[in-house]
């Protein structure tokens, strides 16, 4: 039997006597990538930094896997506008050394920016990077609260396949909030569609047709996410260019009817 990482059995998070997130139960196992999705205000933050142990249940039980290594990636990087930071000095401050931190950066496509200031980066850049210091904890569970943010629609497609790289790579366990429906869709394992309470939740080609799903997010959303079938018989490089297995010539390989 695999062990779970992480537990939830019926959790729920109030802020001033308002359930935010309300009686959440799920296991994460090893090798499962889980993304939650959800209208604004629906907990998923509040919900992650549950999973992160950083905020306290109000109610119900949360349980991790001993020694649980977790690798965070935030929604935001709140930094010192004044204070001036190399990429490579945030790297060191995780305690890692040089090698293992540019092997990281390596890894998230970013090492030629070692000695860039981390204020200068782009959105794309940011997140990579962001990415590479979670990993260079080695993690048994990556927790992301929306990685592909303001990063190109190019990018979130390299972005979101390169998640399920070091999670084959590393063995660990995923969960993510996102935003990119279309992208969620067609890159993860198992949908929860969270508002407040679990509204439905299992496989994208299944929780599409789900009327909880239908209701949370329209119709319009709806339909087009159930007959969108993503074949994907290729790999990107970093920068979203087609390679590797599968090209057709030029095409993008995917089907979308
Ligand atoms: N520490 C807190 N104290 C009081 N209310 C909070 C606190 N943290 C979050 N909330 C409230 O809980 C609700 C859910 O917030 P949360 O950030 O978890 O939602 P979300 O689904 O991640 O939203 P978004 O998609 O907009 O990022 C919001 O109404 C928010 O104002």
């Amino acid at each position: 039997m695999t062990e779970a990482l992480v537990k939830l059995d019926s959790v729920s998070v109030e802020f001033d006597g308002r359930a935010v997130v309300d009686r959440v139960t799920l296991s994460l196992q090893r090798g499962d990538i889980i993304t939650v999705i959800g209208p604004n205000g629906a907990g998923k933050t509040t919900l992650i930094k549950t999973v992160l142990g950083i905020q306290r249940p109000t109610r119900g039980q949360l349980a991790m896997a001993a020694d649980l290594v977790i690798g965070y990636v935030p929604q935001r990087l709140t930094l010192e506008p004044t204070l001036p930071l190399s990429v490579q000095r945030f790297m060191l401050l995780s305690g890692h050394n040089l090698a293992e931190c540019t092997s990281a950066l390596g890894r998230t496509g970013v090492s030629h920016l070692l000695g860039a200031s981390v204020h200068h980066l782009s959105g794309g850049e940011r997140q990579r990077l962001l990415l590479a210091r979670a990993l260079v904890r080695k993690p048994d569970l990556l927790v992301l609260d929306e990685p592909a943010q303001g990063v190109d629609i190019n990018g979130q497609a390299t972005l979101y396949e390169l998640i399920r790289e070091l999670r084959d790579e590393l063995h660990c366990g995923v969960i993510m909030i996102s935003h990119d429906l279309h992208l969620v869709m067609a890159a993860t394992d198992k949908v929860i569609c969270l508002n407040q309470h679990v509204c439905c939740s299992g496989f994208p080609e299944d929780i599409s047709k789900d009327p909880a799903f239908i209701e949370t997010f329209g119709h319009q959303v709806a339909e087009s996410l159930a007959v969108y079938h993503h074949n994907h018989n290729h790999r990107h490089n970093l920068h979203g260019d087609v390679v590797g297995a599968g090209d057709t010539g030029g095409g993008c390989g995917h089907d979308h009817h």
